[in-house]
């Protein structure tokens, strides 16, 4: 997993690495700067004639920093400091000295057409307020800029620990944070004005690592699902899947498909009788058929004692024999238990029952579905996603998956994880059905909820990308995420 940061965080941890390491801040400076200029140079930024926007914090001082080394390394380079004299931090009136000595220039105004790239070092993690004065009349000129920006550990004018705007915030091409990705960085719409972002190396850290409150999957969590070569078809877990309606077949179809292809070793779908025939394409899995007047308790009780995990919800519908298939599964489920989709449509009302619930249940919700369960906006959502997400998960004794551009999963303790792969091609119809199966699949095979819901979202997300890679973007079908989370998983 990749530790994530907020803005009080990375303070801390610049502190813990100066005065009790007793790095000189000095040095992770120049580390900082070093790793800009590089990444400038590697990612073939135009640097014919380069301005470098300065800050009166450490921000702006690793601008000077990176001036220099542009400098030194031959380059035409200008640096122009806004911001209080009086306010420069001691760093900041040290690496201006030093860009004296070496003779860079230091310039009171500038048109920015001159330039081909534009360094903004003008507000890192100390942007305290809204962005006013000389700062925003600065952002707003680069507006018109037509070279590259590249910012300096965040875009200036996004807030590190929640990605919103400031007022006005620059728009990067390229970012280069130090150390750890800020929180900011990875919400939205700072993900957006950070252009490609890349985490560089300084030298901050921590003896007494403590396990992180937000993060983020990387392959390393893939790479632990392991198959046993002695299991069977039993051993590898069986899920009980209730989807699928009158109307609706696909949606069960595809969250089925994703459970076995996840590596699940039996599926039992229970959908309506007049199904039978759909899913003379889908032999590999098993059916529970029922009928308008079925005997659901007993239908349920049975299957519950069959399976490792159960879910519902993919094209389930709202009708009376869903609600109840839902109510049921709530009153006897005593494995971990997946809700999605019309499922979450039908929980309203039924917290109480949502609440003595015996087993693990994790709630995957878009945010149109959430916000229909919880009466919080998507609006209200998206100003404050990670406590928001927290606090719902907490308050519903659930674990909540949280489904956007940038998915949140929180159980209502203090970590939180947040998915920073996939693309704007998995909103598609069926996308969700696909991460549903996922989840359920990695469940039957033994991953802890925690575990299932992380990984299997960092896995829909891959497969998402790998999809968009071979199909596009737009074209992109569920189906094809549901393949290329297959190759996913074969690759690892
Ligand atoms: N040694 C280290 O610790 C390392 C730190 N590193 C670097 O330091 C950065 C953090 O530095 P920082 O803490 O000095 O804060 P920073 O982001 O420069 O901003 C503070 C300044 O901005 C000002 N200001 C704030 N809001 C404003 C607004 N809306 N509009 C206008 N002004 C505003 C505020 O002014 P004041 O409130 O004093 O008037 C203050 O002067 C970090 O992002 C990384 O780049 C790396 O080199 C690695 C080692
Ligand atoms: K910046």
């Amino acid at each position: 997993m990749e530790e994530i940061v907020t803005g009080k965080q990375m303070k801390e941890l610049d502190a813990y690495t100066i005065e009790t390491m007793g790095v000189p801040s000095l040095v992770l400076m120049e580390r900082a700067g070093l790793q800009v200029f590089e990444s400038m140079k590697k990612e073939g930024l135009p640097l014919s004639k380069v301005l470098v926007l300065c800050g009166s914090g450490n921000n702006g001082a690793d601008g000077v920093v990176i001036a220099r080394l542009l400098f030194l390394a031959g380059y035409q380079v200008h640096v122009c400091i806004l911001g209080n004299p009086e306010h420069f931090t001691k760093e900041m009136k040290t690496q201006i000295e030093i860009g004296r000595n070496y003779g860079i220039s230091f310039v009171k105004t500038f048109c920015v057409h001159e330039y081909t790239t534009i360094v903004d070092a003008l507000l890192g993690v100390g942007l305290s307020r809204e962005v006013s004065g000389l700062y925003r009349e600065t952002i707003e000129k680069l507006q018109d800029f037509s070279g590259k920006i590249a910012a300096v550990d965040i875009p200036s004018g996004i807030d590190a620990d929640t990605g919103a705007v400031w007022g006005c915030a620059v728009r990067a091409d390229l970012t280069v944070t130090f150390a750890y990705k800020k929180a900011g960085l990875c919400l939205y719409p700072g993900a957006a004005y950070a252009g490609k972002l890349l985490t560089a190396d300084v030298g901050i850290y921590h003896k007494d690592k403590r396990s992180p409150e937000l993060f983020a999957c990387t392959d390393r969590e893939l790479k632990k699902l392991t198959r046993k070569p002695d299991g069977n078809k039993g051993s590898f877990g069986k899920v009980f899947l209730a989807a699928g309606s009158r109307e609706i077949f696909g949606a069960a179809y595809l969250s089925g498909q994703a459970a076995l292809r996840s590596g699940a070793g039996m599926l039992k779908l229970c959908t309506p009788k007049e199904n039978r025939g759909l899913f003379t394409c889908f032999p590999e899995a098993m059916l529970a058929l029922y009928e308008d007047a079925a005997d659901m308790e007993n239908l349920v009780r049975e299957n519950l004692c069959w399976a490792d995990v159960a879910g519902i919800g993919p094209g389930l519908g709202t009708s009376p024999q869903a609600e109840r298939l839902l109510e049921t599964l709530l009153k006897y489920a005593d494995k971990p238990l997946v809700i999605d989709a019309d499922g979450l449509n039908l929980l309203k009302g039924k917290e109480k029952l949502l609440k003595s619930c015996k087993a693990p249940v994790i709630l995957t919700p878009h945010l149109g579905e959430f916000a229909r369960m919880t009466g919080i906006s998507v609006k209200e959502w998206k100003k404050n996603p990670l406590t928001i997400t927290k606090e719902t998960a907490k308050k519903l004794g659930v674990l909540l998956v949280c489904k956007d551009a940038r998915t949140i999963i929180s159980r209502g303790t203090e970590e939180t994880c947040i998915n920073l792969c996939g693309n704007d091609g998995m909103a598609t119809a069926g996308s969700g059905d696909v991460l549903t199966g996922l989840i359920l699949g990695l469940l039957a095979q033994g991953l802890s909820p925690w575990e299932a819901a992380c990984t299997g979202v960092y896995l829909h997300g891959k497969a998402g990308d790998l999809a968009a890679e071979k199909k596009g973007r737009a074209a992109m079908l569920a189906g094809d995420i549901l393949e290329a989370a297959g190759e996913i998983l074969k690759e690892l």
